[in-house]
């Protein structure tokens, strides 16, 4: 029975990328609602042109932002027409419009690279099978969104502005429903079982957890986690850690506030316990050619992803490559791993590592200011994790001194323009 509905679940999903993919496609004819001009939507045959795609969404943002407000009326249109898909998401919606943000904002930044879309896009969906997403569900979003579109601007955007939304829509569902196909035969998430708990400081922990089977995975990758004490909310941790011979994930989880995810895997969370994950995600991973110096840039519980990335490095760097670490913290106590960031120093000759304290001696220097000031990266390639802000600061001033942007790598930030949409 399981194998004949995955048959027609793989039929559909075939059925619909065929559509996506077509030049000539429509939306559905019940789901799509007037546009301004009456008419509906039709993207432009011919090739898919994303740079000019791109420019055109970018020259016409401040119509459609802030987001929240955007995807606000998205999931309100959603629900309205469809009110059973509301039980597919948690009570509190606030970090799923932020998620949904974020990726509007990777995917505007990054269309004239469809390669990078894709790649995003495919994991996206391999991921969204754990929340019982199907593929006509991307059908009721791509309504949803054009119904947001035009309610959000009072229906005065223009036709080309929309059809170009439209397209990006229609790639990036493409690329997730490809994703969902590909990954049809590895599970939705896996059921992980907690091996070790330790709170190294009142709102932080380090978790180990061991999935129920082989768990694929790069360094620099993330994936979410769900704890049965509050079902359908994911969240997002990036695994601290090379993958290893024992098989076990490494997690640090600061608490943000009450009552969250992170607050229970902090608090209520202890060895013997099973949580679930979700598949690995992020494209923060070192790559094959590593012909280059590695300059990583870090705050807080960003150091997971770093300390994943410079494991990787140990393992695999070319004789004469270096790499420079700066490590962000708020106090010398917010450096929670300092024994396993001192073992990676003695085993590197080759690392050099520059912790940068909010509270250091002296006048204060951000980290970014601290990378600034250090000396000349123009040459590196750049992997930046932490904060979002921190992030994108960094990122702003690596491209600023010449680094390429596909040489600066992080993953996709919330509540700040990226900085690659200033190219
Ligand atoms: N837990 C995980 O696996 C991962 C977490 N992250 C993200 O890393 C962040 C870590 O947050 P916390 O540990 O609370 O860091 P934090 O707030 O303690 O800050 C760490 C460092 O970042 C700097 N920083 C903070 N805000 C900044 C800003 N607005 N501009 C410039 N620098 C700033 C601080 O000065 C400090 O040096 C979170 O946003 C989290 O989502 C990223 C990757 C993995």
């Amino acid at each position: 029975m399981n194998d004949y509905h995955a048959l027609l679940a793989r039929r559909e999903a075939m059925r619909l990328r065929d559509q996506l993919l077509s030049p000539t496609a429509r939306p559905a004819p019940a789901a799509a609602p007037p546009r301004a001009s009456g008419r509906t939507a039709a993207p432009a045959p011919g090739a898919y042109d994303g740079a000019a795609d791109r420019e055109l969404i970018i020259r016409h943002l401040t119509e459609v932002t802030p987001f929240e407000q955007l995807i606000a009326h998205l999931y309100d249109a959603m629900f309205e027409r469809h009110p059973y898909l509301r039980k597919l998401f948690p009570e509190s919606m606030e970090f799923q419009r932020a998620h949904l943000g974020r990726a509007f904002w990777f995917l505007i930044e990054n269309l004239d690279r469809p390669d990078e879309v894709d790649s995003f896009c495919t994991r996206l969906g391999r991921d969204h099978r754990k929340l019982g997403v199907l593929p006509v569900h991307y059908q009721v979003f791509e309504a949803a969104l054009l119904e947001a579109l035009q309610r959000f601007t009072g229906g005065r955007l223009g036709d080309d502005v929309t059809d170009a939304w439209l397209r990006m829509i229609r790639r990036a569902t493409a690329g997730m429903v490809r994703g969902a196909e590909e990954a049809i035969a590895e599970p939705a998430y896996w059921s992980a079982a907690v091996t070790h708990h330790q709170r190294r400081r009142p709102d932080l922990a380090v978790l180990r957890v061991r999935p129920s089977g082989t768990y694929p995975y790069r360094a620099g990758q993330y994936a979410t986690l769900q704890t049965p004490l509050l079902p359908l909310t994911w969240r997002h941790y990036s695994m601290a850690g090379a993958p290893g011979p024992d098989g076990e994930l490494e997690f640090h989880v600061r608490r943000t506030g009450p009552d969250g995810v992170s607050d229970a895997l902090v608090n209520d969370t202890g060895v013997g316990d099973t949580l679930r994950l979700g598949p690995a995600q992020g494209t923060t991973v070192l790559g094959d050619d590593l012909g280059r110096d590695v300059l990583i840039v870090a705050g807080g519980t960003g150091w997971a992803t770093a300390k994943a990335l410079l494991e990787d490095l140990a393992a695999r760097r070319p004789p004469g490559r270096s790499a420079h670490l700066f490590l962000g913290a708020r106090t010398s106590g917010d450096l929670y791993d300092a024994q396993a960031l001192a073992r990676l120093e003695n085993r590197c000759p080759w690392l050099r590592v520059v912790p940068v304290l909010d509270d250091g001696p002296g006048e204060h220097r951000s980290v970014v200011e601290a990378v600034a000031a250090y000396g000349d990266f123009s040459g590196h390639t750049a992997f930046v994790s932490g904060p979002p802000a921190m992030v994108t600061a960094t990122a702003w001033h690596l491209t600023g001194i010449g680094v390429p942007a596909d040489r600066v790598h992080h993953d996709p930030v919330a509540d700040t323009t990226p900085h690659a949409l200033m190219r």
